[in-house]
Parts: C-alpha cells; structure tokens; sequence
C-alpha cells in the first residue's frame, strides 16, 4: 500500500476480534424483521462501527489532512463506510479549522458468488481513472478478505501515476494466505467467517442491515443462487 518505511511502522492492527467471538445475541438488538432467522449473531454493533471510524478519520486527517484527498470508494461494498468515513473526516477538519478538500470518485470491482470468492474478478467501472494523476488518493475498502480484490485495484490506481496511495479497510479478516500486507488504516480485524450488513452483503441481501452480523445457515440457503 504505502511505501514509505516509516509509514509501515506506524501502520495499526485496530481493533482485534479474537477466533472465539460468538458475537450478541440477536434480542438484544434493533435490525430489520424481514431478516429473522437469516443471521445468527451481531458480530459488530452499528455504534460501534461508527465509533471506530471516528479514530480512523481522526489517523487520517493527522497524516494526510494537510494535503488535498481524493478518496476512492470501492462499489458496492464500501459505500457506507466511505460514506461515513468522509463525513467524520469533514467533521473533524471543520473542528480544526484545516483546509482540506476531499473529492470522492467510485470504482466497482466483483468477484463474489454466494460466500466464496471466484476467478471471475473484474472492474465492471470506471475504466479511466486519469483524475487520480498526481493526487493523494485514499482508497476506501469495507472488507479485505482474501486480499485479491486490494491487489488488483492497488495495480491499477499506480497506472494512473498518483502522488501517494492509501487504504482505509473497515474489516480485515484473519484467512489463511491472506493480505500480506496490511491496509493503512483498519477497523477491525476478524476472525474468517462470513459477514453481512454495513453495506456488505450475500449475494446483494442484507446491505440494508446497520449492524454487521454473521449469517446463519437458514439465510445462506435462503438467498443461495
Ligand atoms: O479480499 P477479497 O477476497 O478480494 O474480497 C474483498 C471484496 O469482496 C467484496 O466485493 P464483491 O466482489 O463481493 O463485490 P461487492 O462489493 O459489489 O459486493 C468486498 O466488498 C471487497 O471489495
Ligand atoms: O465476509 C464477507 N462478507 C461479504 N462480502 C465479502 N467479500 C469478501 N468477504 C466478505
């Protein structure tokens, strides 16, 4: 991601979700009815997604909020935390009366079908990204996973020569040969289990969940394809 040495160093784990977190329980939570049945726990409280990005916004203003931010929003998956991660952004720069402009520009790639990741990864778009020429780019990813996805994408955004690249992961999920490297700035790092909500979803249910939950074997059979 980054290739400054001292960046590396300074780069954070975040918050680490250990292998035997079974989540909370479903009652004690607000989410939608028609996905009763459909999930086994709330793996991460919408409140505490939100917290999360705070710190992540307040990182980043302190490295890159001197400079001019192009952020890069990974489709769909990414759209509420970038969403979320700008406006903190914003906030915090308003507060601190800095100067900082962020501009936000969108990519989509896929490559999911049902709960595994296929060969079939590809940009669906924009082709010309020649914007990014000379910029700070900061690319905004919900989930590395197997790390193929950040791969292609960091490959590409380098052929339009930015200035410096960054990536904000919300999740990082603990998988064998997965990410070498880890993004800039991460929310959470997780055990491998399939996850949903928060913009993430199963085959395009359950975007429209707040918290992030781990579906259950009803719903994985439910919205199979
Ligand atoms: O690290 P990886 O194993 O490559 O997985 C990560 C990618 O998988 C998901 O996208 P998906 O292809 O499902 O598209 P979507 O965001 O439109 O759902 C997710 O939003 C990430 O972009
Ligand atoms: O756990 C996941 N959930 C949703 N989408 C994903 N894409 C990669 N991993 C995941």
């Amino acid at each position: 991601m980054s290739t400054d040495m001292a960046a590396d160093q300074r780069k954070k784990p975040g918050v680490v979700i250990k292998d035997g977190w079974t989540g909370y329980s479903l009652e004690l939570f607000n989410y939608p009815e028609h996905y009763k049945g459909d999930l086994e726990c709330v793996y991460i409280p919408h409140g505490v997604i939100m917290n999360r990005i705070e710190c992540l916004a307040r990182d980043i203003l302190e490295d890159i909020g001197h400079h001019d931010m192009m952020v890069l929003c990974v489709l769909k998956g990414g759209y509420k935390f970038c969403s979320d991660l700008v406006e903190s952004i914003k906030a915090q720069s308003r507060s601190t009366n800095s100067r900082l402009t962020t501009r936000v520009e969108f990519i989509r790639f896929k490559s999911y079908l049902n709960d595994q990741s296929t060969e079939d990864l590809h940009i669906i778009g924009p082709d010309d990204l020649s914007m990014l020429k000379g910029k700070n780019v900061l690319i905004v990813e919900a989930i590395v996973d197997t790390g193929k996805t950040m791969r292609a994408l960091l490959q590409h955004v380098e052929t339009f020569q930015p200035k410096m690249v960054k990536v904000a992961g919300l999740l990082v999920k603990r998988v064998p040969h997965g990410a070498a490297e880890l993004p800039d700035y991460v929310g959470f790092v997780i055990p491998n289990r399939f996850v949903v909500g928060y913009a993430l979803d199963y085959n395009e249910y359950f975007r429209d969940l707040n918290h992030i939950c781990v579906i259950s074997e009803t719903g994985k059979q439910k919205y199979k394809v």
